[in-house]
Parts: C-alpha cells; structure tokens; sequence
C-alpha cells in the first residue's frame, strides 16, 4: 500500500497527468455518454500495481471503465493516462474483452501464437499459466467456454503487460475454472502488475484483490483498499461491503435530489461527521440520476 490509496478518488491539489508514473495509471474527470446519457460520469481514479477489482450492479459502468483502462473506450471528455515506458512511450496493456471473438478453425496453441508474434510473447508459457496446455492442440471451437475464457486471459498476459485487464475473467464458469482464472491474475501481480479485474464474484474479491472500486449508476460509489475499506465499514466480507456502500449511496441520492447544493462533497463531508477534515482516502460522490 503506497501512502495514498492506489485506487482512488484523484486529489484536486494533483494533476493526474503530471502525477503519471511508469506503473500508475491515471483516470482523470473521465464522462463517456451514449446519446447523451453518461455511463461514465466525472470518474477520477488512481491504479497502482496490485489486484484492483471493479464491483457494482449491472449497467453500472464497469466495463465502460475497463474498455476506457484498455484504450477501447474514448472519453466524451476526460482522459486516461496509461502507464508510461522509460523512452516516454505507452506501455503495451493485455486486455481481455467481455466478449472473446477468436476465429474458428485455430488451435489454441496458434491462436496464441499469432498474439504472440505481436507482442514477441511465448504461447506456450500463456497456455501453462492457465493449465491449458494439454489442450494445446484443440481447435477453439472445441474448448468448453470456460476454456476459451482461460485462453482469453491467457491472450491478456501474453507479452507481460505491466497493464492487465480482464473484464469478467470469471463468467460462465465453474467455481474451480473461477478460482483459477482469479488466481492467474493475482499470481500475475508478484511481479509489480497493474492488473485490473471486473466481477459479480464478490468471494473471489475477498479472496484475491488488494483494493476494490464500486461503480453505481457510473460513478465511484467507494474506490480504495480492501482491507482499510471493510474496516471502515466494520464489515468482514466484500459482499457486505458492496450492501453497505449501496446503503449509503441510496442515501446520498435522496439527498442530492432532494436538495441540489447538497451534492457529492457537500453529502460525503454530512456523511464523515463534524470534526472529519473530509480529507479521506475513498471519496464518495453523489449520485444523479440519469
Ligand atoms: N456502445 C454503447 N452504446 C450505448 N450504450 C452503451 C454502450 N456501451 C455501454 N452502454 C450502456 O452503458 C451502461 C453501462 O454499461 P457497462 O457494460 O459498462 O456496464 P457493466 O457494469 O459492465 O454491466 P454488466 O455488469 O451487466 O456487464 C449500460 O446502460 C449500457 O447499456
């Protein structure tokens, strides 16, 4: 844990950009509309190397959030700063789209090995990574789905990104297939890895994340580490947590419709209590309706 949360509502003392590091990647003020709706709206995140995990209700905005991490996913406005080379380059991130179209007809050894060519990765230490190697030499169209899922993370990590993002890497499969597909990702993070994960699986959160971002109708409803954010909640699991934060934020909307000065930092400042400087590690926004 570095001194500020790694992901986290951005400070305003902080420009996000100039605050980009080689590991960190910087989502400033970021607003994505679809005919003028905002799924994405006013989102500013810091993510460090570590698990972060990406929770909330459907619709919610998640995998707009990691389609924006991945580059796939323009800002209307805002921007996403990803993690920078030493010759001031981007860095190469590994994606992992909710949906994998990979063409039928390959191996899974040669639809890796054609990934791999562009990122000068070794299919076969992919295929390892996520216990495919004795189907090595199925064609994909043979591979259960949670197999093609595994061969979809498999495709994320080729190269060694030091940006993984996976959304929903677990879906569709078995809690043994689930747990493996999670500790992949976390095994990837001992190497100083910003891996980014999107999920409805709040075990596998409690399980394998170091620090959980909670997305409610498009905006961060509770970002920061996990441990710290259980204790503040004084709650044991991520599934109470994802309650309780919910609770709040039901509230903070009442609030804000009620009453529009009472809006984001003005509810949050009611909700720390008098005598807190506000000055926290989760920031906790209003939430309008869309
Ligand atoms: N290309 C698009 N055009 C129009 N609306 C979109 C588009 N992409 C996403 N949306 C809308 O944005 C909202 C957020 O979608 P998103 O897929 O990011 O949510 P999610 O939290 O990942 O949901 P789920 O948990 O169901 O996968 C949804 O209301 C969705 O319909």
């Amino acid at each position: 844990m570095t001194e500020r949360s790694p992901a986290e509502g951005t400070p305003d003392s902080e420009s996000p950009v100039e605050g980009a590091k080689p590991d960190r990647v910087v989502v400033d003020d970021f607003t994505r509309t679809y005919g003028g709706v905002p799924v994405l709206n006013s989102v500013s995140l810091v993510f460090e190397p570590g698990l972060t995990a990406v929770i909330g209700p459907n619709g919610s905005g998640k995998s707009t959030l990691l389609g924006a991490l991945a580059g796939t996913v323009l800002p209307t406005t805002g921007q996403v700063q990803p993690p920078i080379a030493e010759d001031g380059g981007r860095k190469s991130i590994g994606y992992l789209p909710q949906q994998v179209p990979f063409r039928e007809g390959f191996t899974a050894r040669e639809t890796l090995a054609f990934y791999a060519r562009l990122v000068d990765g070794d299919p076969d230490a992919a295929l390892a990574s996520v216990g495919l190697s004795d189907a090595a030499d199925k064609p994909v169209e043979d591979l259960s789905g949670g197999m093609q899922r595994l061969l979809g993370i498999a495709q994320a990590m080729l190269g060694d990104p030091p940006l993984v993002v996976l959304d929903e890497p677990a879906s569709g499969l078995d809690p043994g297939m689930r747990e493996r597909a999670f500790r992949t990702a976390a095994t990837n993070v001992t190497d100083g890895k910003t891996v980014v994960v999107s999920t409805h699986n709040l075990d596998l959160v409690d399980a394998h994340a170091d620090r959980v971002v909670m997305l409610v109708r498009g905006r961060v409803a509770v970002a920061g580490d996990l441990d710290a954010l259980r204790d503040e909640y004084d709650v044991d699991t991520t599934a109470a947590l994802y309650e309780a934060a919910g609770r709040d934020i039901t509230l903070f909307r009442t609030d804000d419709d009620a009453d529009p000065a009472r809006s984001g930092a003005a509810a949050e400042d009611e909700r720390n209590g008098p005598g807190d400087d506000g000055d926290r590690d989760v920031h906790v926004t209003g939430v309008s309706e869309r």
